[in-house]
């Protein structure tokens, strides 16, 4: 089987080491039509078994959830084939690496998970790559030796990542006009750092947009995490996501 799972455009982050809470989380926002992300603090407090639980609970709740394993795999391309092997009988429609690791690792994840998705007779999870963390602005970036604009960073990175074969990228909603222009509609636009004009602050995320401009600039799929987590109502405020979308 080679096709991909379908994505919902928008991705709840299920941050949180608890995983009753993760678990209450995934039914709610599930129920109202998201998909589920599960990033490092979970993978790394109770591993795939713990993914399963999570993605489980959903299904037990009469959905079936696509699911972003948003691990962020960086490392030499022998070590990132293996991990992504490694977590794909948990059947994510996403998985992701770090386009700073270079050409040849994208193309060893890319590699792995359609072997591992034939090998398991399951759809080919997509491999998107992260250009620029959505909480780093031009001067964080510069800290790090990467100097000029974010974008021109993202942009290089990600023309980097569709040429490596990638299904797309992670990048802020501000880059995705111009990612739009420089790489056409297919590759996937994932951009965290959604903030509703209705929701709390925007915390670490330095580069944020709300739900209704980030798909108006271009962006295919809205990860969204503490402003609906960390709502009273969670389903409630995953529907709200939706119908700012929609409006
Ligand atoms: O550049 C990136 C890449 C990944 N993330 C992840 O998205 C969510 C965002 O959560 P919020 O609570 O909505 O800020 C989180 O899981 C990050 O690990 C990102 O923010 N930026």
């Amino acid at each position: 089987m080679s096709s991909v799972r379908p994505v919902p455009p928008v991705l709840v982050a299920l941050d949180t080491a608890d995983l009753s809470q993760a678990q209450a989380w995934a039914r709610a926002v599930s129920a109202a039509g998201c998909g589920l992300k599960l990033g490092l603090e979970a993978f790394c407090a109770h591993g795939p078994d713990g993914v399963r639980t999570v993605t489980d609970a959903a299904a037990a709740a009469g959905a079936d959830p696509a699911l972003f394993l948003d691990l962020k795999f960086h490392d030499i391309p022998n070590t990132v084939a293996g991990a992504v092997r490694a977590v794909a009988p948990l059947a994510p429609a996403i998985v992701n690496v770090h386009a700073a690791g270079g050409a040849a690792m994208m193309r060893a994840a890319l590699d792995a998970a359609g072997d591992a998705a034939h090998r398991l007779g399951q759809p080919r999870p997509r491999v998107i790559a992260v250009t620029v963390l959505t909480s780093l602005d031009d001067a964080d970036l510069a800290a790090t030796g990467v100097t000029g604009a974010a974008a021109d960073q993202v942009r290089r990175l990600a023309a980097l990542t569709v040429e490596s074969g990638l299904d797309g990228v992670v990048c802020s909603a501000h880059e995705a006009a111009v990612l739009r222009a420089d790489l056409g509609p297919d590759p996937l636009l994932v951009t965290p750092g959604v903030r509703p004009a209705w929701a709390a602050a925007a915390g670490d995320q330095k580069r944020i947009m709300t739900p209704a401009d980030a798909r108006a600039a271009g962006a295919s799929h809205l990860v969204v995490g503490r402003p609906v987590t960390g709502a009273p109502d969670p389903g409630a405020a995953a529907r709200r996501v939706l119908d700012d979308l929609a409006a």
